[in-house]
């Protein structure tokens, strides 16, 4: 094993997004022209993958996508990216996560998801890939494939001394309370602590006291990100929360900043073991920073070349 042993193993979803542009969103049983198409990588668990690997750590995705002209994509894409790909499952009972989405000329989008094959990762997967899940450094998960294989996920890595980074995105009000007691950071965005909490997370201020209800529901650590205003970190060896703000950028797309976010703590996470989690957030923050400031969500993401050396 110690060869195939990873820094970051991603159990998580794929999705093909087919994005088209138009002046106006089509009204029921219209048909309008648009003006541009393309097809983006996209799916939580994938784009967290992608920056994790692209930074420079030894990557494996574990998901499922269809037997189909997507997932045949996809998976090259991984391999593009130097994911590896042995946990990378095809199915022909469903099709490859796809997300239509229609962006209108002031910005505002439609989306119809069909997460199809993401659905169908179960406990089977999890036990091929269990070498994998339980010699890796660290584990990611999120909510776009079934929460019980979620879980099931987080608590083989859990079991076998490997820390965990759980993202409840898209939240969930019910939340198994077992999740909490299975990471070593539970890591999500404003509205997700709102959802979570029932408080309201529109400044630091409110997000400290999100944070300290979350760490208190048994998690080791809790971060809440915040767009512009960059995160804040909850330890529970620490009373103090530390607010991480970040340098203001001119943003062109925020979209996928969140996960690039993830996937650069996952590789924080995965090389620099000693390193307090404050400053981890902070190079984080600087990474997502960076992904803001391109277009779509993987190829806004940045490569280590791309980014400063103060950052490794
Ligand atoms: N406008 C911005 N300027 C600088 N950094 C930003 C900006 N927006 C986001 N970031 C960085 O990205 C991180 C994640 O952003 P955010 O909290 O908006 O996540 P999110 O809501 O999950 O994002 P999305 O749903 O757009 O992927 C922030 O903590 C911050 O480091
Ligand atoms: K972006």
């Amino acid at each position: 094993m110690a060869e195939k042993a990873f820094d970051v193993v991603v159990v998580g979803s794929c999705m093909t997004d087919l994005v088209s542009q138009a002046p106006r969103l089509p009204k029921a049983g219209e048909t309008i022209h648009g003006h541009k198409f393309f097809i983006g990588f996209g799916g939580k668990g994938a784009n967290q993958c992608i920056q994790a690997a692209r930074l420079g750590v030894k990557t494996a995705m574990v998901c499922k996508v269809g037997k189909d002209f997507f997932g045949d994509n996809y998976i090259q894409n991984f391999k593009d990216n130097g994911v590896h790909t042995d946990f990378v499952w095809q199915t022909s009972d469903a099709a490859t996560g796809a997300a239509s989405i229609t962006v209108n000329d002031a910005g505002e989008n439609a989306i119809v998801i069909v997460a199809g094959a993401n659905m169908l990762l179960g406990r089977a997967e999890l036990q091929e890939a269990l070498p994998a899940i339980s010699h890796a450094k660290v584990l990611v998960c999120q909510l776009e494939v079934s929460p019980q294989t979620s879980l099931e996920a987080l608590r083989m890595a859990h079991d076998n001394k490997v820390k965990t980074i759980f993202n409840p995105a898209p939240a969930i009000s019910d939340l198994d309370p077992d999740f909490y007691r299975v990471c070593d950071v539970f890591c999500c965005n404003e509205s997700e602590a709102e959802l979570l909490t029932g408080f309201s997370v529109a400044n630091v201020e409110e997000a400290l006291q999100a944070g300290q209800e979350l760490l208190k529901r048994g998690c080791g650590a809790v971060i809440i990100t915040l767009g512009p205003q960059g995160s804040v970190v909850f330890k529970t060896q620490e009373s103090a929360s530390k607010h991480v703000p970040t340098t203001a950028v001119t943003a062109v797309d925020t979209t996928g900043a969140g996960d690039s976010f993830i996937g650069a703590l996952a590789f924080y996470m995965a090389n620099y073991s000693t390193m307090p989690l404050e400053e981890m957030a902070r190079r984080a923050n600087q990474v997502a920073g960076v992904s803001v400031q391109a277009a779509g969500t993987q190829t806004s993401y940045p490569t280590k070349q791309d980014l400063p050396d103060e950052l490794f």
